[in-house]
């Protein structure tokens, strides 16, 4: 990806401090660097920045575009997250892989780790594209 692909894609993903770091068919990541506006009174990341990685990872793994100016738009259906460990201040990187569906509807589940590699929560859900997000090439932005 080049540096403009890393920009926010929206703006809650700016809000957060969320960037798509990797993006390809069927497979998505997203980084966020936690400090203390992302953490809850214990100290620790809120799950619901995990939450929202793992939505947009798992999310954007299935609405990866290869047409340049041409964009697939799509929504949440379900989304289940597992809370492995806690998560402190610092590099959190969100995965997300399509693992099966259809034309409209897919399943993707991912993880997210710490900079050390420590596995912090796991994901799955499922999703549907808009019309006309069915192909990778999109529509027009
Ligand atoms: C839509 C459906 C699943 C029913 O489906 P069907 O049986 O097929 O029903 P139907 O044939 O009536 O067509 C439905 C029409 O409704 C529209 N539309 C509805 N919702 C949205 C929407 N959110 N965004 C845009 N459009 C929406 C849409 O135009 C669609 O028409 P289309 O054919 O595409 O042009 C229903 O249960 C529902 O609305 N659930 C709420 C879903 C929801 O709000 N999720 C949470 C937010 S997602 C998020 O933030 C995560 C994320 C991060 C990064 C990247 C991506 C995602």
């Amino acid at each position: 990806m080049n540096e403009a692909e890393q920009a926010p894609l929206m703006g809650y993903h700016e809000l957060l401090g969320m960037r798509v770091v990797e993006w390809s068919g069927g497979v998505a990541v997203v980084e966020l660097v936690a400090d203390k506006r992302h953490l809850n009174r214990s100290g620790i990341v809120h799950g619901g920045v995990l939450t929202s990685m793992l939505d947009s990872a798992l999310s954007l793994a299935g609405l990866y575009c290869d047409v340049p100016g041409h964009v697939r738009r799509g929504m949440t259906l379900s989304l289940t997250t597992t809370f492995i460990a806690p998560a402190g201040a610092g590099v959190l990187r969100a995965t997300g892989r399509v693992r099966g569906g259809g034309s409209k509807v897919y399943l993707a589940n991912g993880e997210v780790h710490d900079a050390t590699g420590e596995l912090l929560a796991i994901a799955e859900g499922a999703f549907r594209r808009r019309s006309g997000s069915e192909s990778p090439q999109g529509l027009p932005e």
